[in-house]
């Protein structure tokens, strides 16, 4: 297991490039098995997750070519199906969240998909209820083997239908998006999850020949289609990765621009920011974060206490209430912090506690953060990064803090920002990589 050792209180400067969003890049990746044709995809992310994935499709036969350092072509036209059911894919495929998209593609053209119990950030309970129901109404046999965690579907055809979801899944709507465009006849998907990569995801299948409507809205119609070909397809800038550098920036005082965000999708999140008085400067299509010696929470219009709190798409992303969290610990003002979808998200600020940080766990919920307006700075620590957003929180607050912190199992962090300590250094952190 690798550590970060980050000596803290050094400013950043310049400007910085986000990556290709990890959360489009395993739907699209999966996608890329509809067709026997040949897919490009540009701006890949290489982290742990993305690498997985991609394993995953290799063992299962996909051809694949790197063509430079992220882009990549996949063909999917002689595929190893026995490796699905072999002790290898149980390992493979139980070790993240994104390998349950391959189940819809696969069931959807060779009529079988099976998966392990798919891993990704212990924070609370993860069920697959949305996507089996969906392939269930879409006609196929569902089966689970509850002693191994195994789930499969099979379908010797699939068949449209009206589907309405128990809630608006993302990768849920993912999968079943993919079984239903090759389905024959015409699937309607209400309370489908909208956010950008699924718009991502169904202007790619578009591009494939598929016949989607409804983007970018929660009613989706998929008219079937016989078969799909090629497509070039370039994954979006990672919200959650900038919305972390917006964090690294205000945490260390720091100015920096974020390059090329694609602002028109980043929703909500330039609004939740402001919120918490920080000053964000939309520069043609680039975030100016100026330097600032403090940042003051709003109160809502009553003069009542801010809650920031999660939901669906077009609402805030729960994947960023940890780093908000972080960011409130020196604004001046309090903030209540309410995570709504996962209940076991906001256990790591017992290490924010640590080191000094004015935060009341009120529930698995919810925690209010009281800032220290930089009246009091954070002190180092040794931690361990629980999950990859909690992971990155702490990152922020060590890089904050008075002394030298250690982050050890970042394998967390790694699995979802590439080359961050590289990157950081290059803007002015002081961090290494320890190899234990
Ligand atoms: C690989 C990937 O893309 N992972 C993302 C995906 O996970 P994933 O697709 O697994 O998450 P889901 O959208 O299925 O649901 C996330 C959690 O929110 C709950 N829920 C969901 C919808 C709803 O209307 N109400 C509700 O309470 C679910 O019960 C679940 O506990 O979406 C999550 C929610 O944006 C993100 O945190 C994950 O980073
Ligand atoms: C929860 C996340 O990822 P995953 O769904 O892959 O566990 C995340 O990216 O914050």
């Amino acid at each position: 297991m690798a550590s970060f050792k980050i000596e803290g209180g050094h400013k950043l400067s310049g400007s910085i490039t986000p990556q290709g969003a990890k959360n489009e890049a395993l739907q699209i990746i999966c996608a890329v098995l509809l067709t026997d044709k040949k897919v490009t995809v540009n701006n890949i992310p290489n982290i742990i997750d993305v690498n997985k994935l991609i394993f995953i499709l290799g063992e299962l036969g996909v051809k694949i070519e790197k063509i430079s350092k992220n882009s990549y072509t996949f063909q999917a036209d002689d595929l190893n199906l026995n490796y699905l059911e072999s002790e290898e894919f149980k390992r493979d495929g139980s070790s993240l969240r994104g390998s349950i998209m391959i189940v819809g593609p696969l069931l959807a053209r060779f009529g079988k998909g099976y998966i392990p119990r798919p891993g990704g950030d212990k924070i609370g309970r993860r069920r697959l209820d949305t996507h089996f129901e969906g392939f269930i109404r879409l006609g196929a046999t569902f089966r689970y083997n509850k002693e191994e965690s195994f789930y499969g579907v099979e379908a010797k055809e699939l068949f449209g239908t009206d589907m309405l979801l128990d809630e608006a899944s993302v990768t849920g709507t993912a999968n079943i998006l993919m079984a239903a465009v090759l389905a024959t006849g015409t699937t309607t998907i209400y309370n489908a999850a909208c956010e950008p990569y699924i718009q991502q995801l169904s202007k790619m299948l578009n591009a494939m020949g598929a016949k989607i409507t409804g983007v970018g809205s929660n009613l989706l119609h998929i008219e079937g289609v016989k078969s799909l070909h090629g497509c070039e397809h370039t994954v979006l800038p990672d919200m959650i990765e900038i919305g972390s550098w917006i964090g690294m920036a205000v945490m260390t005082r720091s100015a920096l621009t974020i390059k090329n965000v694609s602002w028109k999708d980043l929703g909500q999140i330039p609004n939740v920011f402001r919120k918490l008085g920080i000053k964000l400067e939309k520069r043609n299509d680039d975030i100016f974060i100026p330097e600032q010696e403090s940042y003051e929470i709003q109160n809502y219009i009553d003069g009542s206490v801010l809650t920031i709190s999660d939901a669906p798409w077009p609402g805030f992303t729960p994947d960023l209430l940890s780093i908000v969290l972080v960011i409130a610990t020196q604004a001046k003002g309090t903030v209540l912090i309410h995570q709504k979808m996962f209940e076991s998200r906001l256990f790591f600020v017992d290490k924010l506690i640590d080191m000094g940080a004015k935060v009341i766990l009120c529930d698995p919920h919810r925690a209010t953060v009281i800032g220290h307006d930089f009246q009091s700075m954070l002190k180092a620590t040794n931690m361990t990064s629980p999950d990859i957003r909690a992971g990155v929180s702490l990152l922020i607050a060590a890089l904050s803090a008075k002394g030298t912190s250690i982050i050890n199992n970042i394998e967390q962090i790694d699995r979802g920002y590439e080359d961050i300590d590289q990157r950081l250094r290059a803007i002015g952190a002081k961090i290494e990589r320890i190899e234990n």
